[in-house]
Protein backbone atom coordinates (compact mmCIF):
# COMPACT_ATOMS: atom_id res chain seq x y z
CA UNK A 1 0.00 0.00 0.00
CA UNK A 2 1.49 3.42 -1.11
CA UNK A 3 2.20 6.12 1.30
CA UNK A 4 -0.68 9.47 1.46
CA UNK A 5 1.35 12.43 1.25
CA UNK A 6 -0.32 15.31 3.18
CA UNK A 7 -0.50 18.64 1.21
CA UNK A 8 1.90 20.36 3.72
CA UNK A 9 4.80 18.10 1.91
CA UNK A 10 3.16 18.66 -1.63
CA UNK A 11 3.61 22.50 -1.22
CA UNK A 12 7.06 22.84 0.47
CA UNK A 13 9.44 24.99 -1.06
CA UNK A 14 12.49 22.51 -2.67
CA UNK A 15 15.76 23.80 -1.94
CA UNK A 16 18.43 23.81 -4.54
CA UNK A 17 20.35 21.12 -3.75
CA UNK A 18 16.88 19.50 -3.01
CA UNK A 19 16.81 19.49 -6.75
CA UNK A 20 20.02 18.71 -7.67
CA UNK A 21 19.69 15.48 -5.69
CA UNK A 22 16.44 14.79 -7.52
CA UNK A 23 17.83 15.33 -11.07
CA UNK A 24 20.62 13.04 -10.27
CA UNK A 25 18.90 10.65 -8.56
CA UNK A 26 16.32 10.80 -11.43
CA UNK A 27 18.29 11.44 -14.51
CA UNK A 28 21.60 10.15 -13.35
CA UNK A 29 21.98 8.19 -16.98
CA UNK A 30 21.19 10.88 -18.78
CA UNK A 31 23.81 13.18 -17.01
CA UNK A 32 26.33 10.39 -17.16
CA UNK A 33 26.19 10.31 -20.84
CA UNK A 34 25.90 13.97 -20.99
CA UNK A 35 29.23 14.49 -19.03
CA UNK A 36 31.01 11.76 -21.20
CA UNK A 37 30.25 13.56 -24.89
CA UNK A 38 30.96 16.94 -23.43
CA UNK A 39 34.60 15.36 -22.14
CA UNK A 40 34.70 13.80 -25.46
CA UNK A 41 34.18 16.96 -27.35
CA UNK A 42 36.43 18.91 -25.20
CA UNK A 43 39.11 16.48 -25.75
CA UNK A 44 38.33 16.69 -29.22
CA UNK A 45 37.97 20.24 -30.43
CA UNK A 46 39.87 22.11 -27.11
CA UNK A 47 43.22 20.18 -27.98
CA UNK A 48 45.72 21.54 -29.66
CA UNK A 49 45.97 18.50 -31.60
CA UNK A 50 42.51 19.27 -33.34
CA UNK A 51 44.17 20.07 -36.41
CA UNK A 52 45.72 16.80 -37.04
CA UNK A 53 43.11 14.39 -38.59
CA UNK A 54 42.57 10.55 -37.74
CA UNK A 55 39.90 8.31 -36.57
CA UNK A 56 36.90 9.72 -34.38
CA UNK A 57 37.70 7.69 -31.62
CA UNK A 58 41.03 8.50 -31.06
CA UNK A 59 40.00 12.09 -30.94
CA UNK A 60 37.98 11.27 -28.11
CA UNK A 61 39.50 8.09 -25.97
CA UNK A 62 42.61 6.69 -25.68
CA UNK A 63 39.68 3.11 -26.76
CA UNK A 64 41.07 3.31 -30.22
CA UNK A 65 44.76 2.65 -28.94
CA UNK A 66 43.51 0.01 -26.70
CA UNK A 67 41.66 -1.83 -29.54
CA UNK A 68 44.12 -1.53 -31.58
CA UNK A 69 46.72 -3.24 -29.46
CA UNK A 70 44.37 -6.09 -28.25
CA UNK A 71 43.69 -7.07 -31.54
CA UNK A 72 47.85 -7.30 -32.13
CA UNK A 73 47.41 -5.24 -35.69
CA UNK A 74 49.15 -2.17 -34.66
CA UNK A 75 51.94 -2.17 -37.25
CA UNK A 76 49.27 -3.01 -40.00
CA UNK A 77 47.03 -0.38 -38.93
CA UNK A 78 49.40 2.83 -38.59
CA UNK A 79 50.65 1.88 -41.88
CA UNK A 80 46.83 2.26 -43.01
CA UNK A 81 46.28 5.17 -41.07
CA UNK A 82 48.81 7.43 -42.44
CA UNK A 83 48.22 6.09 -45.71
CA UNK A 84 45.04 7.57 -45.34
CA UNK A 85 45.65 10.66 -43.58
CA UNK A 86 49.10 11.59 -43.80
CA UNK A 87 51.99 12.10 -41.94
CA UNK A 88 50.79 13.41 -38.87
CA UNK A 89 48.14 11.19 -37.07
CA UNK A 90 46.30 11.85 -34.47
CA UNK A 91 46.02 8.54 -32.86
CA UNK A 92 44.48 9.46 -29.20
CA UNK A 93 43.58 12.42 -27.53
CA UNK A 94 46.92 13.91 -26.58
CA UNK A 95 49.02 11.09 -28.93
CA UNK A 96 49.98 11.55 -32.55
CA UNK A 97 51.99 9.44 -34.86
CA UNK A 98 54.09 10.83 -37.44
CA UNK A 99 55.27 8.70 -40.38
CA UNK A 100 58.63 11.01 -41.24
CA UNK A 101 61.90 9.10 -40.92
CA UNK A 102 63.56 12.28 -40.16
CA UNK A 103 60.93 13.49 -37.37
CA UNK A 104 61.59 9.79 -36.07
CA UNK A 105 65.49 10.30 -36.05
CA UNK A 106 64.56 13.81 -34.05
CA UNK A 107 62.09 12.38 -31.91
CA UNK A 108 64.76 9.44 -30.72
CA UNK A 109 68.06 11.59 -30.89
CA UNK A 110 69.69 11.74 -27.37
CA UNK A 111 69.56 15.16 -26.08
CA UNK A 112 66.57 16.61 -27.49
CA UNK A 113 64.83 15.41 -24.24
CA UNK A 114 62.03 13.58 -25.81
CA UNK A 115 61.68 11.12 -22.70
CA UNK A 116 59.99 7.39 -22.59
CA UNK A 117 56.39 7.55 -21.80
CA UNK A 118 54.82 6.22 -18.92
CA UNK A 119 53.77 3.00 -21.42
CA UNK A 120 57.10 1.65 -20.52
CA UNK A 121 56.52 1.51 -16.46
CA UNK A 122 53.53 -1.35 -17.25
CA UNK A 123 56.85 -3.42 -18.31
CA UNK A 124 57.31 -5.46 -14.87
CA UNK A 125 59.27 -5.63 -12.68
CA UNK A 126 58.10 -2.04 -11.40
CA UNK A 127 59.71 -1.77 -8.32
CA UNK A 128 62.79 -2.46 -10.14
CA UNK A 129 62.97 -0.90 -13.75
CA UNK A 130 65.60 -1.99 -16.17
CA UNK A 131 67.17 -0.87 -18.80
CA UNK A 132 64.17 -0.97 -21.52
CA UNK A 133 61.61 -0.27 -18.36
CA UNK A 134 63.22 2.91 -16.86
CA UNK A 135 61.55 6.34 -17.74
CA UNK A 136 63.88 8.62 -15.73
CA UNK A 137 66.24 9.58 -18.14
CA UNK A 138 68.97 10.34 -15.62
CA UNK A 139 68.70 7.17 -14.16
CA UNK A 140 68.37 5.19 -17.09
CA UNK A 141 71.59 6.44 -18.29
CA UNK A 142 73.18 5.46 -15.12
CA UNK A 143 72.20 1.77 -15.54
CA UNK A 144 72.90 1.72 -19.49
CA UNK A 145 76.51 3.04 -19.01
CA UNK A 146 77.17 0.07 -16.86
CA UNK A 147 75.32 -2.01 -18.64
CA UNK A 148 77.16 -0.97 -21.94
CA UNK A 149 80.18 -2.77 -21.32
CA UNK A 150 79.53 -6.25 -21.38
CA UNK A 151 76.67 -5.32 -24.19
CA UNK A 152 79.64 -3.73 -26.77
CA UNK A 153 80.65 -6.56 -29.51
CA UNK A 154 84.06 -7.40 -27.85
CA UNK A 155 82.61 -8.88 -25.23
CA UNK A 156 79.91 -10.41 -27.34
CA UNK A 157 82.63 -12.13 -29.15
CA UNK A 158 83.73 -13.52 -26.04
CA UNK A 159 80.09 -15.03 -25.94
CA UNK A 160 80.21 -16.72 -29.23
CA UNK A 161 80.77 -20.02 -28.08
CA UNK A 162 77.49 -20.53 -26.01
CA UNK A 163 76.12 -18.84 -29.25
CA UNK A 164 77.99 -22.07 -31.08
CA UNK A 165 76.83 -24.33 -28.66
CA UNK A 166 73.33 -24.31 -28.97
CA UNK A 167 73.41 -23.49 -33.05
CA UNK A 168 75.38 -27.29 -32.86
CA UNK A 169 72.02 -28.70 -30.56
CA UNK A 170 70.01 -26.51 -33.39
CA UNK A 171 71.51 -28.51 -36.06
CA UNK A 172 71.10 -31.89 -34.10
CA UNK A 173 67.32 -31.43 -33.65
CA UNK A 174 66.58 -30.87 -37.27
CA UNK A 175 69.11 -33.88 -38.44
CA UNK A 176 66.73 -36.53 -36.07
CA UNK A 177 64.03 -34.45 -36.99
CA UNK A 178 64.83 -35.55 -40.88
CA UNK A 179 66.03 -39.20 -39.91
CA UNK A 180 62.54 -39.62 -37.73
CA UNK A 181 60.41 -38.42 -40.74
CA UNK A 182 61.91 -41.06 -43.29
CA UNK A 183 65.48 -39.27 -44.37
CA UNK A 184 66.14 -37.39 -46.87
CA UNK A 185 63.43 -38.27 -49.16
CA UNK A 186 60.20 -37.07 -50.64
CA UNK A 187 59.54 -33.73 -52.24
CA UNK A 188 61.94 -31.15 -50.85
CA UNK A 189 62.62 -33.10 -47.44
CA UNK A 190 60.38 -33.33 -44.48
CA UNK A 191 57.74 -30.96 -43.00
CA UNK A 192 59.86 -29.06 -40.17
CA UNK A 193 58.57 -25.90 -37.94
CA UNK A 194 61.54 -23.82 -38.30
CA UNK A 195 59.64 -21.30 -36.59
CA UNK A 196 59.07 -22.49 -33.37
CA UNK A 197 62.95 -24.05 -33.72
CA UNK A 198 64.63 -20.11 -34.31
CA UNK A 199 62.45 -19.22 -31.12
CA UNK A 200 63.59 -22.23 -29.10
CA UNK A 201 67.18 -21.29 -30.34
CA UNK A 202 66.71 -17.38 -28.94
CA UNK A 203 65.49 -17.99 -26.10
CA UNK A 204 68.35 -20.90 -25.19
CA UNK A 205 70.83 -18.90 -26.71
CA UNK A 206 69.98 -15.47 -23.92
CA UNK A 207 69.41 -18.21 -20.79
CA UNK A 208 73.52 -19.16 -21.76
CA UNK A 209 74.67 -15.79 -22.46
CA UNK A 210 72.75 -14.61 -19.61
CA UNK A 211 72.83 -16.99 -17.17
CA UNK A 212 74.85 -19.67 -18.19
CA UNK A 213 72.03 -22.17 -18.85
CA UNK A 214 69.79 -22.87 -21.34
CA UNK A 215 66.11 -23.21 -20.60
CA UNK A 216 66.01 -26.53 -22.83
CA UNK A 217 63.77 -25.68 -25.41
CA UNK A 218 65.84 -26.92 -27.88
CA UNK A 219 67.02 -29.96 -26.33
CA UNK A 220 62.83 -30.80 -25.48
CA UNK A 221 62.09 -29.30 -28.83
CA UNK A 222 58.90 -27.32 -26.87
CA UNK A 223 58.09 -24.84 -24.71
CA UNK A 224 59.06 -26.10 -21.87
CA UNK A 225 56.32 -25.65 -18.77
CA UNK A 226 54.82 -23.14 -21.30
CA UNK A 227 57.33 -20.72 -20.39
CA UNK A 228 57.48 -18.67 -23.92
CA UNK A 229 53.66 -18.69 -23.77
CA UNK A 230 53.83 -17.31 -20.60
CA UNK A 231 56.02 -14.72 -21.82
CA UNK A 232 53.94 -13.64 -24.59
CA UNK A 233 50.82 -13.59 -22.64
CA UNK A 234 52.79 -11.29 -20.49
CA UNK A 235 53.95 -8.89 -23.29
CA UNK A 236 50.18 -9.30 -24.45
CA UNK A 237 49.01 -7.43 -21.46
CA UNK A 238 52.06 -4.63 -21.35
CA UNK A 239 51.13 -3.60 -25.14
CA UNK A 240 47.40 -3.03 -24.23
CA UNK A 241 47.35 -1.68 -20.67
CA UNK A 242 50.44 0.48 -21.56
CA UNK A 243 48.02 2.41 -23.60
CA UNK A 244 46.27 3.20 -20.52
CA UNK A 245 49.19 2.70 -17.98
CA UNK A 246 46.48 3.84 -14.71
CA UNK A 247 45.27 0.98 -15.39
CA UNK A 248 47.98 -1.29 -13.85
CA UNK A 249 47.39 0.14 -10.57
CA UNK A 250 44.05 -1.85 -10.86
CA UNK A 251 45.47 -4.80 -12.18
CA UNK A 252 48.92 -6.00 -12.38
CA UNK A 253 49.85 -3.72 -9.33
CA UNK A 254 47.08 -4.54 -7.53
CA UNK A 255 47.87 -7.51 -4.84
CA UNK A 256 45.22 -9.70 -5.66
CA UNK A 257 46.80 -10.07 -9.20
CA UNK A 258 49.12 -13.24 -7.76
CA UNK A 259 46.02 -14.75 -7.30
CA UNK A 260 45.16 -15.09 -11.02
CA UNK A 261 48.36 -17.88 -11.76
CA UNK A 262 48.31 -17.90 -15.85
CA UNK A 263 48.89 -14.04 -15.61
CA UNK A 264 51.52 -13.63 -13.27
CA UNK A 265 55.33 -14.15 -14.31
CA UNK A 266 56.76 -14.58 -10.81
CA UNK A 267 56.56 -18.85 -11.11
CA UNK A 268 57.53 -18.90 -14.90
CA UNK A 269 60.65 -21.09 -15.25
CA UNK A 270 62.85 -17.60 -16.55
CA UNK A 271 62.41 -16.10 -13.08
CA UNK A 272 62.47 -19.11 -11.77
CA UNK A 273 66.02 -19.91 -13.31
CA UNK A 274 66.90 -16.11 -12.81
CA UNK A 275 66.31 -16.11 -9.22
CA UNK A 276 68.16 -19.90 -8.72
CA UNK A 277 71.52 -17.92 -10.53
CA UNK A 278 71.24 -14.89 -8.27
CA UNK A 279 71.32 -16.79 -5.18
CA UNK A 280 73.91 -19.26 -6.41
CA UNK A 281 75.92 -16.27 -7.02
CA UNK A 282 75.43 -14.50 -3.94
CA UNK A 283 77.52 -13.08 -2.01
CA UNK A 284 78.57 -10.90 -4.60
CA UNK A 285 82.27 -10.14 -3.91
CA UNK A 286 84.93 -9.28 -5.86
CA UNK A 287 87.12 -12.49 -4.49
CA UNK A 288 84.25 -14.84 -5.08
CA UNK A 289 85.57 -15.01 -9.01
CA UNK A 290 84.28 -18.62 -8.82
CA UNK A 291 80.74 -17.94 -8.01
CA UNK A 292 80.34 -15.24 -10.57
CA UNK A 293 81.98 -17.24 -13.44
CA UNK A 294 80.48 -19.94 -15.08
CA UNK A 295 81.36 -23.48 -13.33
CA UNK A 296 84.10 -25.49 -15.65
CA UNK A 297 85.45 -23.57 -18.52
CA UNK A 298 85.56 -19.78 -16.79
CA UNK A 299 83.07 -18.30 -19.65
CA UNK A 300 81.97 -14.95 -18.29
CA UNK A 301 77.86 -14.82 -18.78
CA UNK A 302 76.30 -12.07 -18.77
CA UNK A 303 75.33 -11.52 -15.05
CA UNK A 304 78.50 -12.05 -14.09
CA UNK A 305 79.33 -8.75 -15.82
CA UNK A 306 77.03 -7.22 -14.34
CA UNK A 307 77.84 -8.48 -10.97
CA UNK A 308 81.25 -6.84 -11.64
CA UNK A 309 79.82 -4.03 -12.76
CA UNK A 310 77.39 -3.87 -9.17
CA UNK A 311 80.95 -3.95 -7.54
CA UNK A 312 82.68 -1.09 -8.95
CA UNK A 313 79.43 1.07 -7.98
CA UNK A 314 77.04 -0.95 -5.48
CA UNK A 315 75.15 2.91 -4.85
CA UNK A 316 74.58 3.57 -8.93
CA UNK A 317 74.07 0.13 -9.62
CA UNK A 318 72.12 -2.29 -6.86
CA UNK A 319 72.15 -6.09 -6.76
CA UNK A 320 68.64 -5.36 -7.74
CA UNK A 321 69.58 -3.94 -11.19
CA UNK A 322 71.96 -6.75 -11.71
CA UNK A 323 68.56 -8.83 -11.59
CA UNK A 324 66.22 -6.56 -13.46
CA UNK A 325 68.81 -6.48 -16.40
CA UNK A 326 69.57 -9.77 -16.95
CA UNK A 327 66.28 -10.96 -16.24
CA UNK A 328 65.10 -8.11 -18.63
CA UNK A 329 67.67 -9.34 -21.46
CA UNK A 330 65.18 -12.59 -21.86
CA UNK A 331 61.98 -10.51 -22.41
CA UNK A 332 64.08 -8.43 -24.54
CA UNK A 333 66.02 -10.12 -26.30
CA UNK A 334 64.29 -12.86 -27.15
CA UNK A 335 61.04 -12.76 -29.28
CA UNK A 336 62.53 -9.94 -31.36
CA UNK A 337 65.71 -12.01 -32.41
CA UNK A 338 63.44 -14.93 -33.07
CA UNK A 339 61.36 -12.37 -35.38
CA UNK A 340 64.01 -10.91 -36.83
CA UNK A 341 65.12 -14.52 -38.05
CA UNK A 342 61.56 -15.60 -38.98
CA UNK A 343 61.16 -12.48 -40.88
CA UNK A 344 63.95 -13.59 -42.84
CA UNK A 345 63.60 -16.56 -43.51
CA UNK A 346 59.76 -16.21 -45.03
CA UNK A 347 60.80 -13.58 -47.05
CA UNK A 348 64.14 -15.68 -48.51
CA UNK A 349 61.95 -18.94 -49.03
CA UNK A 350 59.06 -17.29 -50.30
CA UNK A 351 61.41 -15.60 -53.21
CA UNK A 352 62.81 -18.90 -54.87
CA UNK A 353 64.93 -16.22 -56.97
CA UNK A 354 66.07 -14.55 -54.10
CA UNK A 355 66.61 -17.81 -52.36
CA UNK A 356 68.54 -19.46 -55.19
CA UNK A 357 70.63 -16.23 -54.97
CA UNK A 358 71.94 -16.73 -51.56
CA UNK A 359 72.25 -20.77 -52.40
CA UNK A 360 75.04 -20.09 -54.72
CA UNK A 361 76.42 -16.87 -52.43
CA UNK A 362 77.27 -19.93 -49.75
CA UNK A 363 77.75 -22.40 -52.34
CA UNK A 364 80.85 -19.64 -54.02
CA UNK A 365 81.95 -18.96 -50.93
CA UNK A 366 82.62 -21.97 -50.28
CA UNK A 367 84.53 -23.03 -53.00
CA UNK A 368 86.83 -19.63 -52.87
CA UNK A 369 87.32 -20.63 -49.05
CA UNK A 370 86.13 -17.16 -47.73
CA UNK A 371 83.44 -19.41 -45.20
CA UNK A 372 84.40 -23.03 -44.03
CA UNK A 373 82.51 -26.18 -45.77
CA UNK A 374 81.52 -27.34 -42.09
CA UNK A 375 81.14 -26.30 -38.87
CA UNK A 376 79.89 -22.31 -37.46
CA UNK A 377 81.16 -18.79 -39.15
CA UNK A 378 83.01 -16.22 -37.85
CA UNK A 379 81.24 -12.49 -37.59
CA UNK A 380 84.04 -11.82 -40.41
CA UNK A 381 83.28 -14.47 -42.72
CA UNK A 382 79.40 -13.65 -42.22
CA UNK A 383 80.38 -9.93 -43.11
CA UNK A 384 81.59 -10.78 -46.42
CA UNK A 385 78.70 -12.28 -48.08
CA UNK A 386 77.14 -9.31 -49.20
CA UNK A 387 74.03 -10.69 -50.58
CA UNK A 388 73.02 -12.42 -47.02
CA UNK A 389 73.53 -9.03 -45.24
CA UNK A 390 71.01 -7.74 -47.89
CA UNK A 391 68.93 -9.96 -47.29
CA UNK A 392 68.87 -9.93 -43.74
CA UNK A 393 68.64 -5.62 -43.84
CA UNK A 394 65.51 -6.32 -45.98
CA UNK A 395 63.78 -8.24 -43.64
CA UNK A 396 64.77 -6.42 -41.06
CA UNK A 397 63.06 -3.54 -42.93
CA UNK A 398 60.36 -4.98 -43.88
CA UNK A 399 59.43 -6.73 -41.09
CA UNK A 400 60.80 -5.57 -37.98
CA UNK A 401 60.66 -6.84 -34.97
CA UNK A 402 58.82 -4.17 -32.99
CA UNK A 403 55.39 -3.69 -33.78
CA UNK A 404 54.09 -1.21 -31.43
CA UNK A 405 54.81 2.45 -31.43
CA UNK A 406 57.70 3.68 -30.00
CA UNK A 407 56.52 6.89 -28.10
CA UNK A 408 57.96 9.60 -26.34
CA UNK A 409 57.20 12.49 -24.41
CA UNK A 410 57.67 16.25 -25.99
CA UNK A 411 59.46 18.37 -23.31
CA UNK A 412 57.87 20.98 -21.31
CA UNK A 413 58.45 23.82 -23.56
CA UNK A 414 57.20 21.80 -26.60
CA UNK A 415 59.58 21.23 -29.41
CA UNK A 416 59.14 21.33 -33.50
CA UNK A 417 59.20 18.07 -35.36
CA UNK A 418 59.51 17.79 -39.10
CA UNK A 419 57.75 21.24 -39.57
CA UNK A 420 54.83 20.75 -36.67
CA UNK A 421 55.21 22.45 -33.30
CA UNK A 422 54.15 20.53 -30.69
CA UNK A 423 53.01 21.57 -27.15
CA UNK A 424 54.77 20.29 -24.37
CA UNK A 425 53.68 16.68 -22.70
CA UNK A 426 52.07 15.58 -26.10
CA UNK A 427 53.20 11.93 -26.60
CA UNK A 428 54.76 11.59 -30.11
CA UNK A 429 54.80 8.34 -31.69
CA UNK A 430 56.90 6.24 -34.36
CA UNK A 431 56.46 2.28 -35.76
CA UNK A 432 58.77 1.11 -37.57
CA UNK A 433 56.88 -0.95 -40.20
CA UNK A 434 55.51 2.60 -41.46
CA UNK A 435 58.52 4.65 -41.57
CA UNK A 436 60.23 1.91 -43.25
CA UNK A 437 58.16 2.05 -45.80
CA UNK A 438 58.83 5.60 -46.50
CA UNK A 439 58.86 5.88 -50.81
CA UNK A 440 61.36 8.75 -50.70
CA UNK A 441 63.72 7.46 -48.72
CA UNK A 442 63.50 3.36 -49.45
CA UNK A 443 61.92 4.08 -53.26
CA UNK A 444 58.65 3.44 -55.43
CA UNK A 445 58.64 -0.17 -54.40
CA UNK A 446 59.48 0.15 -50.50
CA UNK A 447 56.55 -2.24 -49.89
CA UNK A 448 58.33 -5.27 -51.47
CA UNK A 449 61.15 -7.37 -50.28
CA UNK A 450 63.94 -6.42 -52.53
CA UNK A 451 67.33 -7.44 -51.41
CA UNK A 452 68.86 -5.81 -54.38
CA UNK A 453 68.20 -2.18 -53.34
CA UNK A 454 70.84 -2.61 -50.22
CA UNK A 455 73.28 -3.50 -53.56
CA UNK A 456 73.09 -0.69 -56.50
CA UNK A 457 74.13 2.30 -55.45
CA UNK A 458 76.17 2.88 -52.13
CA UNK A 459 75.20 6.06 -51.36
CA UNK A 460 71.58 5.62 -51.63
CA UNK A 461 72.09 2.25 -49.40
CA UNK A 462 74.01 4.89 -46.76
CA UNK A 463 70.81 6.42 -47.06
CA UNK A 464 68.65 4.06 -46.21
CA UNK A 465 70.74 3.00 -43.56
CA UNK A 466 70.49 5.94 -41.53
CA UNK A 467 67.01 5.66 -41.43
CA UNK A 468 66.32 2.34 -40.47
CA UNK A 469 64.67 1.89 -36.97
CA UNK A 470 64.67 -2.04 -36.14
CA UNK A 471 66.91 -1.34 -33.21
CA UNK A 472 65.03 2.13 -32.30
CA UNK A 473 67.22 5.02 -31.73
CA UNK A 474 69.05 7.40 -29.89
CA UNK A 475 69.74 7.33 -25.90
CA UNK A 476 67.56 4.35 -26.13
CA UNK A 477 69.24 2.18 -28.89
CA UNK A 478 68.51 -1.02 -28.31
CA UNK A 479 71.77 -2.07 -26.39
CA UNK A 480 71.44 -6.59 -27.54
CA UNK A 481 71.70 -5.27 -31.29
CA UNK A 482 75.31 -7.24 -31.51
CA UNK A 483 73.92 -10.02 -29.44
CA UNK A 484 71.09 -10.51 -31.83
CA UNK A 485 73.56 -9.73 -34.78
CA UNK A 486 76.27 -12.03 -33.60
CA UNK A 487 73.79 -14.34 -32.96
CA UNK A 488 71.73 -14.57 -36.44
CA UNK A 489 75.14 -13.82 -38.26
CA UNK A 490 76.03 -17.42 -37.26
CA UNK A 491 73.25 -19.49 -37.49
CA UNK A 492 71.41 -18.38 -40.42
CA UNK A 493 73.90 -18.92 -42.95
CA UNK A 494 75.00 -22.21 -41.45
CA UNK A 495 71.43 -23.54 -41.50
CA UNK A 496 71.01 -22.12 -45.46
CA UNK A 497 75.12 -23.90 -46.07
CA UNK A 498 73.87 -27.12 -44.81
CA UNK A 499 70.22 -27.77 -45.70
CA UNK A 500 68.22 -27.19 -47.94
CA UNK A 501 64.54 -25.59 -47.45
CA UNK A 502 61.19 -24.85 -49.14
CA UNK A 503 58.27 -23.53 -47.41
CA UNK A 504 55.74 -26.03 -46.86
CA UNK A 505 52.65 -23.77 -47.77
CA UNK A 506 54.29 -21.34 -50.00
CA UNK A 507 52.04 -18.07 -50.70
CA UNK A 508 50.88 -18.23 -46.93
CA UNK A 509 51.90 -15.77 -44.61
CA UNK A 510 53.14 -15.78 -41.33
CA UNK A 511 50.89 -15.43 -38.79
CA UNK A 512 51.84 -12.28 -36.69
CA UNK A 513 50.46 -11.02 -33.64
CA UNK A 514 51.86 -7.41 -32.45
CA UNK A 515 51.94 -7.29 -28.84
CA UNK A 516 55.02 -5.09 -28.28
CA UNK A 517 57.37 -7.51 -30.76
CA UNK A 518 55.55 -9.15 -33.54
CA UNK A 519 55.69 -12.76 -32.03
CA UNK A 520 55.26 -14.86 -35.15
CA UNK A 521 54.03 -18.68 -36.27
CA UNK A 522 53.31 -20.73 -39.21
CA UNK A 523 57.01 -21.20 -40.23
CA UNK A 524 56.94 -24.59 -41.55
CA UNK A 525 59.52 -25.51 -44.26
CA UNK A 526 60.38 -28.89 -45.84
CA UNK A 527 63.93 -29.53 -45.01
CA UNK A 528 67.06 -31.54 -46.26
CA UNK A 529 70.49 -32.26 -46.26
CA UNK A 530 71.95 -29.98 -48.75
C1 LIG B 1 66.91 -8.57 -33.57
C2 LIG B 1 66.72 -8.46 -32.28
C3 LIG B 1 66.30 -7.19 -31.58
C4 LIG B 1 65.55 -6.17 -32.03
C5 LIG B 1 64.91 -6.02 -33.39
C6 LIG B 1 65.45 -5.20 -30.96
C7 LIG B 1 64.77 -4.01 -31.05
C8 LIG B 1 64.80 -3.03 -30.06
C9 LIG B 1 64.19 -1.73 -30.19
C10 LIG B 1 63.44 -1.21 -31.40
C11 LIG B 1 64.43 -1.06 -29.04
C12 LIG B 1 63.99 0.37 -28.71
C13 LIG B 1 62.67 0.33 -27.99
C14 LIG B 1 62.16 1.67 -27.58
O1 LIG B 1 62.87 2.67 -27.60
O2 LIG B 1 60.99 1.67 -27.20
C15 LIG B 1 65.18 -1.94 -28.19
C16 LIG B 1 65.60 -1.61 -26.91
C17 LIG B 1 66.19 -2.50 -26.07
N1 LIG B 1 66.62 -3.78 -26.36
FE1 LIG B 1 66.46 -4.69 -28.15
N2 LIG B 1 66.13 -5.69 -29.87
C18 LIG B 1 66.68 -6.90 -30.22
C19 LIG B 1 67.46 -7.71 -29.42
C20 LIG B 1 67.78 -7.45 -28.13
C21 LIG B 1 68.56 -8.31 -27.28
C22 LIG B 1 69.21 -9.62 -27.73
C23 LIG B 1 68.59 -7.72 -26.05
C24 LIG B 1 69.27 -8.17 -24.79
C25 LIG B 1 69.99 -9.23 -24.65
C26 LIG B 1 67.86 -6.47 -26.13
C27 LIG B 1 67.70 -5.59 -25.09
C28 LIG B 1 67.16 -4.33 -25.23
C29 LIG B 1 67.09 -3.36 -24.15
C30 LIG B 1 67.59 -3.57 -22.73
C31 LIG B 1 66.50 -2.21 -24.69
C32 LIG B 1 66.25 -0.89 -23.97
C33 LIG B 1 67.35 0.09 -24.35
C34 LIG B 1 67.17 1.46 -23.76
O3 LIG B 1 66.03 1.89 -23.56
O4 LIG B 1 68.18 2.10 -23.52
N3 LIG B 1 67.38 -6.34 -27.41
N4 LIG B 1 65.39 -3.13 -28.83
Amino acid sequence: MGVLKTDDEDQRPQTLLGVALTLVTTQWAAILVSFLLLRALHKRYASPLRKYPGPFLASVTRLWKVKSAASGRTHLDHIALHRRYGPVVRVAPGEVSVSSPEAARALLSAGRRFFKTPFYGVFPPPENPDIFTETREDVHAVKKRVANVPYGMAAMQQLSPFIDDAIELLMTKIDEHIVLAGGNSGRGGVVFDLGDYLHYFAFDVLGEVAFSRSFGFLAEGRDVDDAIKTIDRSQMYNGIIGQVPELDHLLRRNPLWQFIPWLSTKNALITRMALEEMARRQPFHKDNGGGLLRSGDGRQDLMASLIQGHLKDPEKFGEGDVFAVAHGAIFAGSDSTASTMQSFFWHILDDRRVYQLLVHELEDAVRAGSIPADGNLSWNQSQNLPYLQACLKEAMRVRPAVGLNITRLVPPEGAELDGHFFPGGTSVACNGWVLHRDRDVFGQDADDFRPERWLEDEERARRMERYMFQFGGGSHLCIGRNLALLEINKVVPRLLRDYRFELAHPGRPLKANASFFVVQTGLEVYVKKA
